[in-house]
């Protein structure tokens, strides 16, 4: 999209506010993440992104999953030099299963209706997203954006069974970096700098999380 194309963008959306909402179990967050929110930012003229971390990612029930409040700060660490990036805790504070039904109703409760919202989802999650609860509601509540992601092929044909215009799909800068990777790396005592922000390489340092033995830190899982 050029500069012209994007001030048409903004002259067009007659005084209604465009907010990205990038959803995660960011365990730990990355520069994926982060590189995906800006790229769909810039592209789709959004005022703000705000990052949701998940508070029980049921289809990751499966693994370990780190304690809410620490993917949340750490969520927090890596937005904050950023002044569209927020964090909310809709998802976290919610009792029970995350479903992205309920983060975009609650969004839209908080933030009204005069607010347009952007579900920025990587093209593995995107594949998925019929397995999702009440996925025939989730349309009608965001238009859905799909980020393409290295060793996810996604083509307009896997779009097929979707709403038509539901969703966009958006080539981001590739980067090859899934929190497995930065989890994996920190049990073996490899470096994840430049995988993450600095703050975080530092967050996971003393909170003493991903730790080689079984024993370590508690996670959600209890
Ligand atoms: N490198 C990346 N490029 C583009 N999108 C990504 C990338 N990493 C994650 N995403 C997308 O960000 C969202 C949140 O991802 P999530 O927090 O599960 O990270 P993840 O790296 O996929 O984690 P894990 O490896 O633990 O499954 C998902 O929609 C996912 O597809
Ligand atoms: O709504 C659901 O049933 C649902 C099922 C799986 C994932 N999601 C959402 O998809 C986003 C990415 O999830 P994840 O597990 O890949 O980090 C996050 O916002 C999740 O809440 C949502």
């Amino acid at each position: 999209m050029t500069t012209t194309e994007l001030g048409i963008a903004r002259a067009e959306r007659q005084g209604r506010y465009r907010l990205g909402v990038m959803g995660g179990t960011f365990d730990p967050i990355h520069h994926g993440h982060l590189v995906a929110a800006s790229e769909v930012a810039s592209k789709f003229a959004l005022d703000e992104v705000v990052f949701v971390p998940t508070g029980v990612p049921w289809q990751k029930r499966n693994r370990q999953v780190s304690l809410a409040e620490d993917r949340y700060l750490m969520t927090v660490i890596a937005t904050a030099s950023n002044p569209r990036f927020s964090v909310s805790r809709v998802d976290i504070d919610r009792p029970g299963d995350t479903y992205t039904v309920d983060t975009l109703k609650d969004l839209r409760a908080e933030r009204g209706a005069q607010t347009d919202l952007f579900f920025i989802t990587g093209a593995d999650a995107l594949r998925q997203i019929l397995t999702w609860r009440g996925a025939d509601e989730l349309f009608n509540l965001a238009h859905f954006v799909g980020v393409t992601r290295p060793g996810v092929p996604l083509t307009q044909s896997d779009l097929a069974h979707l709403p038509e215009g539901g969703v966009t799909l958006l080539e981001v800068p590739a980067l090859a970096i899934s929190s497995t990777t930065c989890r994996e790396r920190v049990r073996a005592q490899h470096p994840i700098w430049y995988l993450v922000p600095d703050g975080i390489v530092q967050y996971i340092a003393k909170r003493g999380l991903y730790p080689a033995a079984e024993t370590g830190v508690p996670d959600d899982s209890e």
